[in-house]
């Protein structure tokens, strides 16, 4: 399918979950990730959910790197270049909520990409490939690229995969595995 039609099929599944088989499911995805062996790395870069567009709810993400005193990095979006810029979030971070609904902190401590050894990815779906389709933008595709090629990428779905993206992109960056409530695939 074309990433067209597979973020208007998965807005309209996430759109039917209640705000407790969110909780639910995005509590398993987390219970799944622990079981990956990526907690031994510095600084991790985690998504602060849209809540309105009914995405994983990373706090139990959150909660497990404030656990093993993780350094958390999180993004303020500017919608003009569509582009990311990353912050540590720590106990002084005042979060907002931008024009999109997205949480993102005031100010804070300037994170370089290159810092960053984790990111968890926001999407809308996936394919056995470990291609992705988000919410069209390529915020994550140009974030990604200036990372280090050894950041491990991880995609967080409540859904299971879809078998082939049609119109991927040169520049759409693959993920290295993607968590289900169900399932790890790694690519
Ligand atoms: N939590 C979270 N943060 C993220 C992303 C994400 O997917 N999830 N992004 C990943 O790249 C970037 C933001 N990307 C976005 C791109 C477009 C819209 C947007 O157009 N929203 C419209 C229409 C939504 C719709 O079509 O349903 C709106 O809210 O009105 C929102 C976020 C950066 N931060
Ligand atoms: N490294 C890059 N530099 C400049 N433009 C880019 C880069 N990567 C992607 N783009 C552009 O971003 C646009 C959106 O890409 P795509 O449809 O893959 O977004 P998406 O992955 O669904 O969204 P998002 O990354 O915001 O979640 C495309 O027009 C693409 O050309």
């Amino acid at each position: 399918m074309t990433k067209a039609t597979l973020r208007k099929t998965y807005k309209t599944l996430r759109s039917q979950l209640s705000d407790e088989t969110i909780d639910d499911l995005s509590l398993a995805i987390a219970n799944q990730l622990l079981t990956l062996s990526i907690w031994e790395y510095s600084f991790y870069h985690v998504f602060l959910s849209i809540e309105s567009q009914k995405e994983i709810n990373t706090d139990f993400i959150l909660n497990i790197l404030s656990g093993k005193d993780k350094n958390i990095v999180v993004s303020k979006s500017d919608f003009t270049t569509n582009t990311l810029t990353n912050f540590l979030l720590t106990d002084a971070t005042t979060l907002k909520l931008n024009a999109y609904n997205i949480p993102e902190p005031v100010d804070g401590i300037a994170i370089t990409n290159n810092n960053i050894d984790v990111v968890f990815v926001p999407l809308l779906a996936f394919d056995l490939q470990g291609h992705r389709v988000g919410y069209g933008k390529g915020f994550y595709d140009k974030f990604l690229a200036t990372c280090k090629p050894e950041t491990i990428k991880i995609g967080l779905s409540f859904f299971e995969a879809e078998t082939n993206i049609e119109d991927t992109l040169v520049t759409d960056i693959k993920l290295d595995y993607c968590v289900t409530p169900e399932k790890i695939y790694a690519f």
